[in-house]
């Protein structure tokens, strides 16, 4: 494994795409992630000319899986990634990948910027290539990746170091707020592995967004992500849902079927309001769960299934516990990795933020409205029992009432239940 630094004084004694052979003796293993395909090959023939043995990744859930498989001694990634934001992938790859030397690459051949870093960047890097820096010809004509890596990487090395811990948000997590800061670090945290995660907090609060969010983040991002409501399938058809069934297993089975654990094969099953599943099936869950291998209804064979498993629940599974209506077992395996979601009464310094979302969103279906500060008004003082849905709705009805006016006002904002 190179130590910190050593790949970047390879790459970085010259330019990468001279052909130039540089001092390592025995080939070292490189994966490359960027989207552009013909970047990508360009870099790929560099490389494999200085002793790198390159490995391509479109991504950087893709990126993740070549790191497991090859443990490469250096990551080359671009400055744009179609799956991941940069910043936060750099974060874990420091943090599960400490040894792996770490650098960020440029805008792709047609010179486009790709990220508002490309100038400062170009300027670092037109900073540290010396005699290249002052020939304008030799610069426009070299070829893409000529970054004077120790350069990239020390811009890397900054981005990474701030990912986890400050608790950057995730693109479809609308929220500033504190607790929504730290949910959203946990979610990075766990993402990368295949640990259980047990979500709780209330309904509407954004359980499945935290669910979705942390399958988006997993290297199994390009395999299934399911979703069972337990509480909406009949407690006598759940366990054939779950586990499948085969043919004449029972009255009505005239073809055997895949069920939900194996159809997300490779990918995560979201189980929503686990606290319904009824006792007998949760002892059928707690053995997939233990063991990997399930039984179709009917079936004698076990099938091996990859499946990571996040369930949510609104109500204290502890409580449903110590009352008997849960396993124990069950509840700690499942909470193997316990996140709570914030109800929105929490943090309603996001109110704003939400808001300005929904708003924006319900924009590409109809004229976008905008509130009267009275209304905003309104909205602040409500407690909020149905969390993010019911913000959603109330503000979809006030876009009706408000007819064609642009502008929404307080008498628009109306709700079912009473306000605090
Ligand atoms: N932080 C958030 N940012 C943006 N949208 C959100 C956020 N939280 C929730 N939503 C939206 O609110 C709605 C409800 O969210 P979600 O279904 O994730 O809640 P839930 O906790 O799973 O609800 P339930 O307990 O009823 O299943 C969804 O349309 C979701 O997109």
């Amino acid at each position: 494994m190179a130590m910190a630094g050593e790949a970047a004084m390879v790459v970085g004694t010259g330019m990468i795409g001279t052909g130039v052979l540089l001092g390592a003796a025995s080939t070292r293993k490189v994966v490359l992630a960027s989207a552009d395909a013909g970047l990508r090959g360009r870099l790929k023939n560099s490389l494999a000319g200085m002793r790198w043995e390159v490995y391509e990744a479109a991504g950087g859930a893709e990126a993740m899986a070549r790191l497991d498989e090859v443990r490469p001694e250096a990551l080359l990634v671009d400055s744009w990634l179609p799956d991941l934001e940069v910043g936060e992938f750099a974060g874990q790859i420091r943090m599960l990948y400490p040894a792996v030397e770490l650098m960020r690459m440029d805008g792709g051949a047609d010179g486009k910027a790709r990220s508002p870093r490309r100038n400062e960047l170009l300027h670092a890097l037109r900073e540290a290539q010396g005699p290249v820096a002052n020939d304008t010809a030799a610069w426009n004509a070299a070829p893409v990746a000529v970054p004077v890596v120790p350069v990239v990487t020390r811009i890397v090395e900054s981005d990474a170091r701030r990912s986890p811990e400050a608790g950057m948000m995730l693109p479809e997590m609308i929220g500033e707020s504190a607790a929504m800061r730290e949910l959203a670090r946990l979610i990075r945290l766990v993402a990368a592995r295949s640990t259980t995660v047990l979500i709780e907090g209330e309904t509407g609060a954004g359980k499945e967004v935290v669910a979705k969010a942390i399958h988006r983040l997993s290297d199994r991002v390009s395999k299934p992500f399911a979703v069972l409501n337990c509480a909406a399938i009949p407690e006598a058809l759940l366990e054939a849902e779950l586990f499948g069934h085969t043919r004449g297993a029972f009255t009505g089975a005239v073809q055997s079927r895949t069920g939900r654990i194996e159809a997300a094969h490779g990918g995560t099953l979201f189980l929503d309001e686990i606290g319904e599943m009824p006792l007998a099936l949760q002892a059928k869950m707690l053995r997939f769960l233990e063991c990997g291998e399930l039984q179709r209804v009917g079936d004698n064979e076990t099938t091996r299934v990859d499946v990571r498993i996040i369930a949510a629940t609104h109500q204290p599974l502890e409580k449903r516990s110590a009352e008997g209506t849960f396993r124990l077992d069950l509840y700690h395996r499942l909470a193997v990795f316990p996140v709570e979601v914030p109800a929105l009464r929490e943090r309603m310094e996001d109110l704003g933020l939400l808001v300005e979302h929904i708003l924006a969103k319900m924009g590409e279906r109809m004229p976008r409205k905008r509130l009267s500060e009275a209304a905003m008004a309104r909205l602040r003082e409500h407690c909020w029992p149905g969390n993010v849905r019911e913000l959603m709705h109330v503000l979809e009805r006030a876009t009706i009432l408000a007819g064609d006016a642009m502008e929404i006002g307080a008498e628009e904002i109306r709700y079912r239940r009473t306000p605090r």
